[in-house]
């Protein structure tokens, strides 16, 4: 038999979840509850960070039109010599605007500039710097392939294509393309609403002169300002009471008014933990104990159609909590479908030994070495931490298996900007 060490409740309780398990557990606990937010139309400016609700087709060719990408001359290939170059007289000029009427005449050129439409009959245009004006017209050099400096109608999107799906996150560029079919408007998801708790009878909310034993709410900001960057829209709801009744009520009332309510604090072993109580009696546990860290006591569930996430309370664990489940989560209710943040491969810059068979998420800063990227850890592993957090460009993150990492190794790296956070 294995001696089991007291103070790693790892080896002590081999019961815990597997990381993995309990994300496909909450990716499972999204799916049931669909996507809940409401859609409504924004102006386009409006809409950029929002997620898309209804498909945007383009109802023509972008662009609209063969035009020219450069200021010069318009010609058609069949009038030129690309040996020796041709003079050609110009019969016309196009500026951008003020389409041609009509076609080109043969065996000329057209004065044009960039973003004019191409006349018909023309197909080439030559750069003006490279040109001359020969007396009676202009100089075309030799050298151009046929559509030189043209921009075809339709090279950046055809007639009819889908350009943007329900469910993409809106960026400056998808506004830029949504602009440019002409659509002012676009329909999005609502943010989705979320209800915040603390919980601790030590907790005074900032702001609240000092006591002696006290400890200030920083949770509570700090998931409020996550969760803008998630894309939802928190409301503070208050320290809950140390009442397991008074717990009940407080979460089945928020249930019934917020798709989504995070709790942080109160959610380990203690005798004072109400909230897995909570969902246990009046909902359902989804995942309760996790062989990660930080963040083992993490649990989530759902009361009806609410889903609930009992963050733990040390910040860091809270932090880190929030970024693996509940944006996640987010997305999912929020209608852009479960995103798994993604890793990046690069070596440690570190060395440490590590305990088998649970998953960590420890805090790291990106270090550039003669152009390349390695990850150092932050030395102190406290989950109170607050300044770790501030110091930190992202989580390194060691699979259940590792034991020991050596300088070089690769590793897994999750930037902070993954989230929406920036450095
Ligand atoms: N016997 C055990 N003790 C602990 C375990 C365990 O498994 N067995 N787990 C440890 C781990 S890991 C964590 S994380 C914490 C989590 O506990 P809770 O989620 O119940 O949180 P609390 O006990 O209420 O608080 C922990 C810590 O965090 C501070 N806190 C709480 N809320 C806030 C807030 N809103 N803002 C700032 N700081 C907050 C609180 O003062 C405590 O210091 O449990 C370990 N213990
Ligand atoms: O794992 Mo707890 O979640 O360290 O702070």
């Amino acid at each position: 038999m294995t001696k089991m060490s007291r103070d790693d409740c790892f080896e002590a309780n081999p019961t815990r979840m597997p990381f993995e398990e309990s994300l496909e557990r909450a990716r499972m606990l999204a799916d049931a509850l669909g996507v809940v937010a409401p859609t409504e139309t924004l102006p386009l400016v409006e809409a950029c960070g929002r997620v898309l609700a209804a498909p945007i087709s383009a109802p023509r060719d972008i662009p609209a039109h063969d035009n020219a990408a450069v200021d010069g001359y318009a010609f058609a290939f069949s009038d030129y010599d690309p040996e020796n170059g041709t003079d050609l007289p110009v019969s016309a000029r196009i500026a951008a605007g003020h389409p041609l009427d009509g076609a080109l005449d043969r065996g000329t050129a057209a004065r044009i500039f960039t973003g004019a439409v191409m006349p018909d009959g023309a197909d080439t245009v030559a750069m003006q710097e490279d040109t001359y004006d020969d007396g009676d017209g202009v100089n075309i050099p030799p050298g151009l392939k046929q559509g030189a400096n043209r921009r075809k109608a339709g090279e950046d999107v055809r007639a009819g294509q889908t350009l943007l799906r329900p469910g993409c996150l809106l960026r400056p560029q998808d506004i830029a393309a949504i602009a440019s079919l002409g659509f002012a408007e676009a329909r999005c998801y609502r943010r989705v609403r979320v209800g915040l708790f603390s919980s601790g009878d030590e907790l005074l909310r900032p702001g609240d002169p000092f006591r002696p034993g006290a400890v200030y709410d920083s949770n509570a900001a700090m998931l409020e300002a996550l969760a803008d960057l998630a894309g939802a829209e928190i409301t503070d709801l208050g320290v809950l009471p140390d009442s397991r009744e008074a717990v009940q009520g407080r979460l089945k009332e928020a249930a019934a008014d917020y798709p989504l309510i995070l709790s942080s604090g109160g959610a380990s072993l203690g005798e004072e933990d109400h909230l897995t109580a909570t969902l246990h009696a009046a909902g359902e546990v989804s995942l309760w104990q996790v062989a990660i860290k930080p963040g083992r006591p993490i649990c989530a569930g759902r009361i009806g159609g609410s889903a609930i996430v009992g963050l733990p309370g040390n910040p860091v664990a809270a932090f880190v909590c929030f970024l693996l489940y509940v944006y996640p989560l987010i997305q999912s209710l929020g209608g852009a479908g479960w995103r798994r943040a993604r890793r990046y491969t690069m070596p440690a810059a570190f060395a440490m030994t590590k305990k088998p068979g649970r998953r960590e998420f420890i805090r790291g800063m990106l270090d550039e070495t003669e152009g390349e990227l390695r990850a150092r850890n932050y030395e102190r592993t406290g989950s109170g931490l607050i300044t770790s957090l501030r110091e930190a460009d992202g989580l390194i993150e060691l699979p259940e298996k590792t034991t020991e990492i050596a300088p070089g190794d690769p590793i897994a790296f999750i930037p902070f900007t993954e989230f929406g956070v920036r450095p």
